[in-house]
């Protein structure tokens, strides 16, 4: 006959109430140490029993419980797997991430992940204890940790395999959200009579893209796949023993894109950029300690290398010319920046051990960039393929990068009519993309692109005029220099004539005088 409510509830009353009476007696009779030895063979009993295996991962860790890391790649690679599929997530702020509210699994709540077919468990925890004197995170008494969870069979896949895959997995999603720097060496303080240079960063938010970037899509693509290979090459590198670092060496005229080149590497590859001031570094050993500190994953940059040392003379010029600009008189603000640069004794051995000497090789996946408008000024030795591998010209606006640039600023997909005749125009004449790009932002908001377009027409005009005044002008200053040398040359030989008939005169005086 079946049981009824009443009666199933007063029996489990009774169980209840039979097991609450024996564990006070338990506790009231049995001594502290027995129960721990009982306690000790129940827990080795069940352990027995109980086939899964649990590995914590503590959020904070060492005597000055500081932030464990491994603990923060984990969450990051779980949060990217479990906003889906948990109900209760946490939403937290992160400090240098493209996605400042990052979701995370919230405590007590578990999610199952897979791997090679193996199932495990991960839940989020925490125990709250006293408080820690020495944390850094002193409101936080509270201790999380993040367990796992799997079958003791597995022990060998999970140990090894998993959980390196968790933590490449992580890295890889923790690089991806991380904001961008970008670095500048700022003089330091005098300090115990030592005048040095420290980085400084701000976070770098440069749009340019290579989508962007206005150039013939072949060596645009050329560019993308030499940086691609070196991103994927670090086994190449270790094979054939080399610092895992490129060097490429951009130059052309100003305005054709050379910053905004290094900008779009800089996003491609999602590397922080370190923008180095040579004038301002003190000496091959500040140098070097500036190199220590830059970080992997980096984009070092001289940017107009031949202005940044006297390694070819080119400072000394720009000095002379900013007197000029001053009206012949020294700028004291210059002056004093000119004093600073006196101080740097950077020199080109001191450079070139910067490129590829031993210290170099500290770091890892590092990209030196030097940008020059004038590359026959430099001297081989700091551009040699192996120190500089890719040598990258930046030139004048062809049609191609023109198009990209329509399309950027006048949102013109594929043609319009005034193409061919811009096209024509461009094979004509040099103008940077700069300019180019310039002539085609509308000037008030009423302008469309048709206006636009027009006004490029008619600077490319202006601009081919000017180029073939300046060459009508080259021309006729060459053939009056010709003219000049020419007519130098006749007066040489009509001299010559003269020194000549003057020369048999003498002689026949002399001659008539002896004879007379
Ligand atoms: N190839 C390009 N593609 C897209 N935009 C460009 C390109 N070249 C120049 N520009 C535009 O012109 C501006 C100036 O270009 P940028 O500073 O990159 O030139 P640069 O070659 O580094 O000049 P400089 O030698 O004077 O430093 C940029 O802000 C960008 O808007």
């Amino acid at each position: 006959m079946a049981m009824g409510i009443g009666e199933l509830w007063s029996q489990m009353g009774s169980i209840m109430a039979s097991i609450m009476f024996v564990y006070a007696m338990y506790d009231r009779f049995f001594p502290p140490h027995i129960r721990r030895y009982a306690l000790k063979y129940t827990t080795k009993f069940t352990n027995l029993m109980y086939p899964y295996i649990q590995i914590t991962f503590h959020e904070l860790s060492g005597e000055r419980l500081k932030r464990n890391e491994t603990y923060k790649v984990i969450q990051t690679y779980l949060s990217a797997n479990s906003s889906q599929r948990v109900r209760k997530l946490k939403a937290e702020v992160v400090k240098d991430s493209q996605t400042p509210l990052v979701l995370t699994m919230d405590d007590n709540q578990e999610i199952v992940d897979e791997f090679n077919g193996v199932k495990v468990w991960w839940s989020a925890n925490h125990i709250t204890s006293q408080s820690q004197p020495f944390s850094y995170y002193p409101a936080s008494n509270e201790k999380r940790f993040l367990t796992l969870t799997f079958h003791k069979r597995h022990r060998d896949l999970i140990t090894t395999s998993y959980i390196q895959h968790v933590l490449e997995q992580g890295k890889a999603i923790t690089l991806k959200n991380r904001q961008l720097k970008i670095y500048t060496n700022n003089p330091s303080n005098n300090w115990g009579g030592y005048r040095s240079t420290k980085w400084s960063h701000t976070t770098f938010e440069h749009p340019a893209r290579f989508e962007t970037l206005a150039m013939e899509p072949e060596k645009k693509e050329e560019i993308i796949n030499d940086l691609v290979k070196f991103k994927n090459g670090k086994e190449y590198y270790a094979k054939v023993g080399k610092a895992w670092k490129r060097g490429y060496l951009l130059f052309g005229p100003p305005g054709t894109g050379k910053s905004t080149m290094i900008s779009a590497i800089a996003n491609f590859m999602n590397y922080d950029v370190y923008d180095l001031e040579l004038t301002t570094v003190k000496d091959n050993n500040d140098l070097k300690r500036l190199l220590i500190e830059t970080s992997s994953k980096s984009i070092i940059v001289i940017e107009d290398i031949d202005c940044s040392l006297e390694l070819t003379g080119q400072r000394k010029k720009k000095t002379e010319k900013d007197n000029d600009e001053n009206g012949g008189k020294p700028d004291p603000i210059k002056e004093a920046d000119k004093e600073d640069k006196k101080e740097s004794k950077v020199t080109l051995s001191g450079l070139l051990n910067f490129i590829d000497g031993i210290w170099s090789a500290c770091g890892a996946e590092r990209i030196i960039i030097f940008t020059t408008n004038f590359v026959d000024k430099l001297d081989p030795a700091l551009i040699r393929r192996g120190r500089m591998d890719n040598h990258i010209e930046m030139s004048y606006c062809g049609y191609q990068a023109f198009k990209i640039l329509a399309r950027n600023y006048l949102d013109i997909e594929y043609h319009h009519d005034l193409f061919p005749i811009i096209e024509k125009l461009l094979g004509e004449t040099n103008m940077t993309p700069a300019d180019v790009a310039e002539n085609l932002m509308p000037n008030s908001i009423t302008e469309d692109f048709e206006t636009c377009l027009k006004n490029l027409i008619h600077s490319l005009e202006i601009a081919k005029k000017a180029a073939m005044d300046e060459e009508e002008k080259k021309k006729a200053e060459d053939e009056e220099a010709q003219l000049k040398v020419e007519k130098d040359k006749q007066e040489l030989t009509q001299e010559e004539v003269k020194v000549k008939a003057d020369g048999i005169l003498e002689k026949k005086v002399k001659e008539n005088g002896v004879t007379n």
